[in-house]
């Protein structure tokens, strides 16, 4: 009972039934093309409560939350059936951590902003008779199908244990992570070990969404992923695919309202803050301890200033509408590594140089206010070379403070090396470092040439360097899977899920989707933060 059906470890499935875009039928009323079905709740047996359960075509409804975040219960009618969900798509930003990583997971200050590479899901929702979900990861070789009859919907949906789409989860459950556990068996086998801990991750913080947000009822679906962030390089790419996850399923069970463009900021950021809440919730199945800065920025996109100091408590979250245009350059180690082995590294750290460490987060702690003041400052624009300059020092002191914290790396240094000898710029680790990312903050004056000279040096050292914007928009979504380009196709190029798993490439994938560094196509829309915190 507890086999998955089949893995096939990134081979095309043998049920092509499963590949195939099904036709759709977009409910009649959905406002902007998106399901506005939006009060759904799941009771303790798994049945939708018929008086929770509104009407796909009731157009006019707004949130399903009130101001506390609490859902409204009105009566409502309800229909007989509903039509096959259309295939949609989904999309989340990763992020640089530019002051604050680790410290941040202790309770202290950071400053993080979206950039613009991205994960995309695509789902297609299969007939009635497929019972089966099927999570086709390509960037990481996983594709596993589980039979939905076949999973722990009992303890899961115990009143005991079960969860809501509104609820605040902020530790996993031992019960249901082991009732989950015979259900990863499968996944990874014969693989290295890495590529099987990098699937495992992905497909456990799927299977405890999934069992938390759906029900015994969900219709069977393909969720296929591609990103065009570079995997486990400290820019985010799991708290990206789990703001997709979350986005996905909370979209299924019609528990999100918009995004459309003349949705109230307060209304988006409910939203966003119930995205992010689950999204949290997988990070925490692929990183044990995460602060959940990852995911805030993922979700919401910008820029924004992140403290959590009780785990038990929303975070801190204060955007920062003046996030200057940094002239950064982003450059990867590609030296692989684990959030979760590096975040372990100062926690060990902390427990046997207690006051010491103590002092270095307090330190970054500092670093972290210090920066934010900065570029708060009405005069941070107006003598552009000295703001630049100040921020470039708290950049240098930042990353001391990691090298001591144990968390960089010979190729990490050698990158600060270079830039220091060519005397351009302040750089630093981003995200956990361990190998991974760093960011180099451009002196104004940095000549073009020097800049050239460098990045031939980068590359043929083997560092790779990513052209991004920071600051960018949160979590998109295409419902349907349609772009209205005006292309030759009737009613716009529909992506199926064959055309965006045979994308070449990160180019491919933008140029399929539409969102990325270069371009916007008509059709996605963005759930738009509070302009205030
Ligand atoms: N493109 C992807 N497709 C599927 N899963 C991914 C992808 N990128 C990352 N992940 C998941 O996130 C994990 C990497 O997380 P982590 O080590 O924190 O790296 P990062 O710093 O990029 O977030 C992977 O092991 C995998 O489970
Ligand atoms: C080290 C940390 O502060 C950031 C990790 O970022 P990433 O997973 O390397 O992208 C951990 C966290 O905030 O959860």
């Amino acid at each position: 009972m507890t086999e998955p059906l089949r893995q096939t470890n990134g081979a095309k499935p043998s049920n092509s039934n499963q590949r195939r875009t099904p036709t759709h039928t977009l409910p009649s009323g959905a406002q902007n093309g998106l399901p506005v079905r939006s009060r759904a709740s799941v009771n303790g047996n798994g049945q939708v409560d018929s008086d929770s359960f509104s009407d796909s075509t009731s157009s006019t409804e707004s949130s399903p939350v009130n101001g506390a975040g609490k859902p409204h219960r009105p009566a409502m009618s309800r229909k007989a059936s509903s039509p096959m969900a259309p295939a949609f798509m989904v999309s989340a930003p990763g992020k640089a951590i530019v002051f604050g990583e680790h410290a941040v997971v202790h309770g202290k200050a950071a400053m993080a902003a979206a950039i613009s590479l991205r994960s995309y899901l695509h789902v297609t929702t299969l007939s009635k008779s497929h019972r089966t979900v099927t999570l086709n990861f390509r960037d990481i070789g996983l594709d596993h199908t589980w039979n939905i009859d076949a999973l722990p919907w009992d303890i899961f949906q115990q009143p005991s244990k079960k969860k809501y789409y509104y609820d605040l989860v902020t530790s996993l459950d031992p019960e249901l992570v082991a009732a989950t556990q015979p259900h990863l068996e499968g996944v990874g086998k014969g693989m290295s070990e890495e590529i099987r801990k990098h699937q495992v991750g992905g497909a456990f913080a799927f299977l405890y969404l999934f069992l938390s947000l759906g029900s015994p009822q969900s219709a069977g679906a393909v969720y296929t992923l591609r990103s065009t962030i570079p995997t486990g390089a400290g820019l985010g790419s799991s708290a990206s695919v789990c703001v997709c996850l979350s986005s996905a399923l909370l979209l299924q069970i019609r528990t999100l309202a918009g995004p459309h463009p003349d949705q109230p900021p307060e209304e988006a950021e409910t939203q966003i803050e119930r995205i992010n809440r689950w999204a949290f919730v997988g990070e925490m199945c692929i990183h044990g301890n995460p602060s959940g800065v990852d995911n805030t920025v993922a979700a919401g996109g910008k820029a924004v200033m992140f403290r959590r100091v009780d785990y038990n408590e929303p975070p801190e979250v204060t955007p920062l509408l003046n996030f200057p245009e940094l002239p950064l350059l982003l450059v990867d180690t590609q030296q692989s590594r684990s959030t979760k082995t590096e975040v372990d590294k100062v926690f060990r750290l902390r427990e046997s140089h207690p006051v010491v460490t103590e002092s270095i987060l307090n330190a970054i702690d500092q670093v972290s206010t210090s920066a934010q003041q900065l570029v708060d400052d009405p005069d941070f624009e107006s003598s552009p070379d000295k703001s630049l300059a100040q921020l470039g020092t708290l950049i240098r002191m930042n990353h001391g403070c990691l090298v001591s914290l144990g968390v960089s790396h010979p190729r990490l240094e050698r990158i600060r090396e270079l830039v220091d000898y060519a005397d351009i710029g302040w750089t630093k680790l981003t995200g956990a470092g361990g190998g991974g990312c760093a960011i180099t903050l451009l002196r104004p004056d940095a000549k073009k040439e020097v800049v050239r000279d460098l990045e031939k040096k980068f590359s043929s050292e083997g560092f790779i360097k990513y052209e991004t914007v920071l600051g960018g928009d949160g979590v998109g979504v295409l419902w349907p899977a349609v772009l209205r380009n005006g292309s030759d196709e009737e009613g716009g190029e529909e992506i199926d899920q064959q055309k965006f798993e045979n994308a070449d490439g990160p180019e491919g994938i933008e140029r399929l989707v539409g969102v990325g560094v270069h371009e916007r196509r008509e059709g996605w829309k963005f759930w738009k933060r509070a302009a205030q915190a």
